[in-house]
């Protein structure tokens, strides 16, 4: 059994993820973090959340602290602490602010939970997930961002409506960076098994249609509900089920690659990986050569941003 602990708990991403982690079997102890000066709705959403179990029949014992130090002895950490952005804003403007509440949150967790693995949700979450590595001082299979998963899961959606199947029978991937640069795999799409380009309907597919609408759909819910909520909580459980049940999918998150993917790499970007009890790992991937050049753009975007946060964060200090 195993104890997640979520921080940014009081806000939108964090209180629903609580929700839907609660339903992991494996799940036996959940801790919510939250800021100094938040206890009461800690303390509320602890209750609300403890009715919500007792209508389902979960049975997860339920906790909340504004001191990080009792993320001791988690398996998984969750951060979701953090500025979201205004539908006007880009990912990227956020990073320099959310950096330093992760570098901060980092540190102390390297120091309280040694041997937990370090789930980044904060935006941009790949420069994130680089920060989070570096401050903690983790191991790199210890560290992911929530990555491309989500967008993967967005067009997967479009596809099976386009060609009206279950959403389970579709196979997609997104790749590199989770925001514009971020590049589809068309290569790796089947439906049913079979190779999305082998299909009869294939040739009118409204591809660059699809990929701007998984582009645009963040900034497009903020603008009309305030904020992404359901999405990014339900993709967070996915990856929390798939650790905690060492079920070893694979799924495409943000994660340190050295240089696995057609020699392109040293930055922290949305790969596909083996995800374990153990952590996260890389599949060396042979792509088509489009899309070598998009991943590779992506890759030097987000190590440039990567870069200029890490100096800043550094004269910061
Ligand atoms: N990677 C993804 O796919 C994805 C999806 C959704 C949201 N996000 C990101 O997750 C983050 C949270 O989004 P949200 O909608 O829940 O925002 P929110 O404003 O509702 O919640 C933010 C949380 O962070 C906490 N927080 C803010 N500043 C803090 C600080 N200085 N120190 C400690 N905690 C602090 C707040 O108390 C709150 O609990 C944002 O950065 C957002 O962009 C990422
Ligand atoms: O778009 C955002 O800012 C939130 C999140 O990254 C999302 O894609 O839902």
């Amino acid at each position: 059994m195993a104890k997640v602990t979520i921080l940014g708990a009081t806000g939108n991403v964090g209180t629903f993820a609580a929700h839907t982690i609660s339903e992991i079997p494996y799940v036996s102890d959940m801790l919510l973090v939250g800021r100094p000066g938040r206890e009461h709705y800690l303390a509320g959403c602890c209750r609300d959340l403890s009715d919500s179990f007792a209508a389902r029949g979960t049975d997860v014992r339920l906790s909340y602290s504004t001191d990080l130090l009792d993320a001791e002895g988690s398996d998984v950490i969750i951060c979701t602490a953090g500025v979201p952005r205004r539908a006007d804003q880009n990912r990227n403007d956020l990073a320099f602010e959310n950096a330093q509440i992760t570098a901060k949150t980092a540190e102390t967790i390297g120091q309280c939970a040694p041997d937990t693995l370090l789930f980044v949700v904060t935006n941009p979450v790949d420069v994130m997930t680089a920060v989070a590595l570096k401050y903690s001082g983790l191991k790199p299979r210890q560290v992911f961002g929530l990555g491309t998963h989500l967008d993967s899961m967005r067009l997967k959606s479009l596809i099976a409506r386009y060609f009206r199947v279950h959403v389970s029978e579709v196979h997609t991937r997104i790749i590199g960076e989770h925001g514009d640069s971020m590049v589809p795999l068309w290569s790796a799409t089947t439906i049913g098994g079979i190779r999305i380009s082998n299909l009869p309907t294939f040739s009118g597919l409204p591809a660059q249609e699809m990929i701007d609408t998984v582009k645009t759909s963040g900034e497009a819910i903020i603008r009309d509900k305030g904020a992404t909520v359901y999405g990014p909580g339900e993709a967070i459980a996915t990856l929390v089920r798939t650790i905690l049940g060492n079920e070893n999918r694979i799924l495409t998150v943000s994660r340190y690659i050295k240089r696995e993917i057609h020699g392109i790499g040293d930055v922290c970007i949305g790969v596909p990986a083996r995800i374990n009890r153990d952590g996260v790992f890389p599949i060396p991937l042979s792509l088509e050569e489009d899309e070598i050049a998009g991943f590779a753009e992506s890759v030097e975007k987000i190590r440039k941003i990567t870069a200029e946060v890490m100096e800043r964060l550094e004269e910061a200090r």
